[in-house]
């Protein structure tokens, strides 16, 4: 089975916790837009009611054209179910996340809703976090000194890889809040809670992927078989 058809198996297997009345956070990147269209599938074809909030503009504008109803994280400040995609996963439900550079909104959004369900294709569980660079996102203004905290910070926990600003077309890519991201390419991260303490403590320092106690399962399609992590 390729990577495609699992994210999609994935996506099936949470859309069955989706249910008429659920105020919906909804994620970003290609197993989030699996997910989008088979519940697209479903408001139309059965009318199930529900309403989202995206996590990214990409995720608004094909919510949009597929007719998912939607409304803002002000409109409806407090979410039933979320469900998002992962770059990394681990045996703890923690999650490295912001490969696709919406990372600040997918966090807001996940902290907002009772529940976050991660769903991925095998490819994504991990021993330990880090082998996927890690996204922080941060303010333009000052980014040289911010880097040098960041590098500081992360080398007095071992972590010494290089930090490459993210670029598109030529140029740094900037997030929907308008901010650049700095790739890190730290490798094993030990202990994601001090390094998140430690990114977190940098002025600059928007947010960063590392996701931890906010997942409350994973749905991971595994060949033929959907393994469960946590409570669904
Ligand atoms: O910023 C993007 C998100 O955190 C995505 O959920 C993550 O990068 C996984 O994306 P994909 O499902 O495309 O692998």
């Amino acid at each position: 089975m390729d990577a495609a058809e699992g994210k999609r198996r994935a996506a099936a297997a949470a859309l069955a916790e989706v249910q008429a009345g659920m105020r919906l956070g909804i994620g970003t990147g290609s197993t989030a837009e699996a997910f989008i269209h088979l519940l697209a599938v479903r408001v139309r074809d059965e009318g199930l009611r529900v309403v989202g909030v995206p996590t990214s503009e990409r995720t608004a504008a094909l919510c949009r054209d597929l007719g998912v109803p939607l409304t803002t994280l002000d409109e409806l400040p407090e979410l039933d179910l979320t469900i998002d995609g992962a770059d990394e996963i681990d045996g703890a439900l923690r999650l490295v996340k912001g490969g696709g550079g919406a990372l600040l909104r997918e966090k807001i959004v996940a902290a907002s809703s009772a529940r976050m369900i991660v769903i991925a294709d095998g490819s994504k569980t991990v021993e330990a976090l880090g082998a996927f660079p890690l996204p922080i996102e941060i303010n333009p203004f000052g980014a040289v000194a911010t880097r040098l905290q960041i590098e500081k910070a992360a080398s007095r926990l071992g972590l010494n890889g290089p930090l490459a600003l993210r670029r598109r077309d030529d140029r740094p890519f900037v997030t929907d809040g308008g901010h650049h991201i700095l790739d890190a390419s730290f490798g094993r991260i030990p202990d994601p809670e001090a390094l998140s303490a430690s990114l977190h403590a940098v002025p600059g320092v928007v947010e960063h992927g590392l996701f931890i106690g906010m997942a409350t399962a994973a749905v991971i399609a595994r060949g033929e078989d959907i393994e469960v992590r946590g409570a669904l």
